[in-house]
């Protein structure tokens, strides 16, 4: 699923040098009419319609034992995926590649953005902390907190930081990452939510999570992030235990940045994707190859 504004070619046409692609094409997202605010938080119908549109399309996706990958707009999308997911998926587990905890409920967020509320709407635990939202009476909390894992976080709001605490998330901050390595978050992160190595992975990967200067084109950049080898490293062992099921990319905002900027995001994204499907910095050779 792109966004509604036109999503730049880089990010649409991620080279698929791996493996074969079916475009399921853009969802038909059209805005809800007279979507009045629900305290702070904005178009909450018009989200909650276009996420259940997303749900229904990573269901199908996933049934027919394919990766679904949607590509954001903003990170309210994962609702849909995750929960889309979930359907035919119910034993998945989500690694959260981000800046942002996206944890916050309708009335805990300072903003009323819902792209930083997701996570509130899948995760069983949080029921008792949130509230209905016109627009998500089709959703039902579909993953439990134990199998979730934070990468990459360096800005956290107060009642996420303590829903995280109170849950007991497991979460490696850029602080643990600088700590650790990636190669030791990955290998712990891995281990704590999936130990047998059997289940499917949903990936949720916020561009923001890669320092601004390899993505300057988001909404919300954050100093302290990322590398694109930190990045690629984390794709490649997620690529490598074949559980791949879904995969999110968000909040690439091409209007957000100059020429240079875009360019740089665009060619971020699409190389950490490509890692995500297979490429390998060793590099690849097809099926079938023979030497020459
Ligand atoms: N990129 C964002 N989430 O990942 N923006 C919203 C975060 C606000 N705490
Ligand atoms: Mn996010
Ligand atoms: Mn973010
Ligand atoms: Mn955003």
């Amino acid at each position: 699923m792109e966004s509604k504004k036109k999503p730049q070619v880089g990010v649409v046409g991620i080279p698929f040098s791996l493996g074969q692609v079916t475009d399921y094409g853009d969802l038909n997202l059209e805005a809800v009419a007279d979507d009045k605010p629900w305290n702070k938080v904005k178009n909450p119908r018009s989200v909650g319609l276009a996420n259940k549109k997303v749900a229904e399309m990573v269901a199908k996706i996933t049934k027919n034992r394919q990766i679904a990958l949607t590509l954001g707009g903003d990170h309210s999308v994962a609702i849909g995926s995750i929960y889309g997911h979930a359907q035919s998926c119910p034993n998945l587990v989500v690694v959260w590649v981000d800046a942002h905890a996206d944890l916050n409920t309708p009335l805990s967020s300072p903003s009323g953005n819902i792209h930083g509320m997701p996570l509130s709407f899948v995760i069983k635990e949080m029921k008792k902390y949130t509230t209905a939202l016109p627009g998500f009476e089709w959703v039902q909390p579909c993953l439990s907190a134990k199998d979730l894992v934070f990468i990459g976080l360096r800005d956290v709001d107060e009642a996420e930081r303590a829903f995280i605490n109170e849950l007991g998330i497991q979460c490696y901050s850029m602080q643990e990452v600088d700590k650790y390595g990636i190669q030791n978050v990955m290998e712990r992160a891995l281990r704590t939510i999936d130990p047998n190595g059997v289940r499917p992975i949903h990936l949720s990967f916020d561009v923001d999570a890669l320092d601004p200067a390899y993505a300057p084109a988001t909404g919300t950049p954050v100093h302290g992030g990322l590398t694109r080898r930190e990045a690629y490293y984390i794709a490649e062992e997620i690529a490598g235990t074949g559980r791949l099921s879904c995969l999110d990319t968000v909040e690439v905002n091409p209007l957000l940045s100059t020429d240079e900027g875009r360019q740089v995001t665009i060619n971020s994204t699409v190389d950490v994707v490509s890692h995500f499907f297979g490429k390998r910095r060793e590099g690849n050779v097809s099926d079938g190859y023979r030497v020459p």
